[in-house]
């Protein structure tokens, strides 16, 4: 018989928060983790790399298939920019299909995995036991990514930074193929007044209910 596992799918946009919420929830109740948003960067990132136009789909669809989840490595994939390019490559149904199918293996590990991304509770995982949609304002986003950026010690200019994430937000959630929207059964989380830690037991809370309605 195949072990049941348990999922929890988190969507947002960019700087929301969600993953650090997907990590500190994984980490609580021992699942797994994926950042699904690094499998779409790498895709970027290797385009990149060979110097290949962002719309070349020939070419994002291999780099899609040679992706592998257990080498990504966030310090790498981690770059503003990097981001920017993620959103042009996962306009690609090809590059999403590949991904996709790479990220369900990936929840069906037991015990299950926290995953994270734009289209997990309406996509990847709709059949997940918990669903998130974190959000919070364009503007806290983007402070909180432009802290992010001169914490680690690099420039940043705030007024580009909120410019790139509502241009991010736009065509994440304008797209054809999986726009970023709240499954119609996910739990809304806004976290624009929330720290960290709040927004923590906001979604414990949320899950705890889900686990003592199955016990
Ligand atoms: N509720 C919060 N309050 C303040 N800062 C936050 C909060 N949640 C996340 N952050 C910070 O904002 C930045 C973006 O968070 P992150 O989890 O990477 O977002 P996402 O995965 O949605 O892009 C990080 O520097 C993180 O530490
Ligand atoms: N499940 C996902 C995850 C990311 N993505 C795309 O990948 C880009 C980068 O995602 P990310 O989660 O790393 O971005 P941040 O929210 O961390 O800035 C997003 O803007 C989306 O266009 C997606 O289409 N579907």
């Amino acid at each position: 018989m195949r072990e049941r596992v348990f999922t929890i799918a988190i969507d947002g946009p960019a700087a929301s928060g969600k993953g650090t919420l997907a990590r500190k929830l994984a980490a609580h109740y021992g699942l797994h983790h994926l950042d699904t948003g690094l499998t779409y960067r790498a895709v970027a990132r290797a385009l990149l790399d060979a110097g290949l136009p962002l719309d070349n789909e020939a070419a994002a669809e291999q780099a899609a298939r040679g992706v592998d989840l257990g080498t990504l490595d966030r310090e790498t994939l981690s770059a503003h920019g990097v981001g920017e390019a993620a959103s042009k490559i996962a306009v690609m149904s090809a590059v999403r299909r590949t991904l996709v199918e790479k990220q369900r293996a990936f929840a069906k590990t037991p015990p299950g995995a926290v995953l994270d991304g734009r289209d997990i509770g309406t996509v990847v995982c709709p059949d997940a036991d918990v669903k998130l949609y974190v959000t919070a304002s364009a503007a806290v986003r983007a402070e909180r990514r432009w802290r992010e950026i001169l914490g680690q010690g690099g420039e940043a200019d705030y007024e580009t930074i909120l410019a790139d994430v509502e241009r991010r937000d736009a065509r994440d959630m304008a797209r054809a193929d999986s726009p970023l929207k709240p499954a119609g059964d996910a739990h809304l989380l806004d976290t624009s007044e929330m720290d960290i830690e709040t927004a923590f037991r906001a979604a414990r809370a949320i899950v705890d209910k889900v686990l003592a309605a199955r016990n």
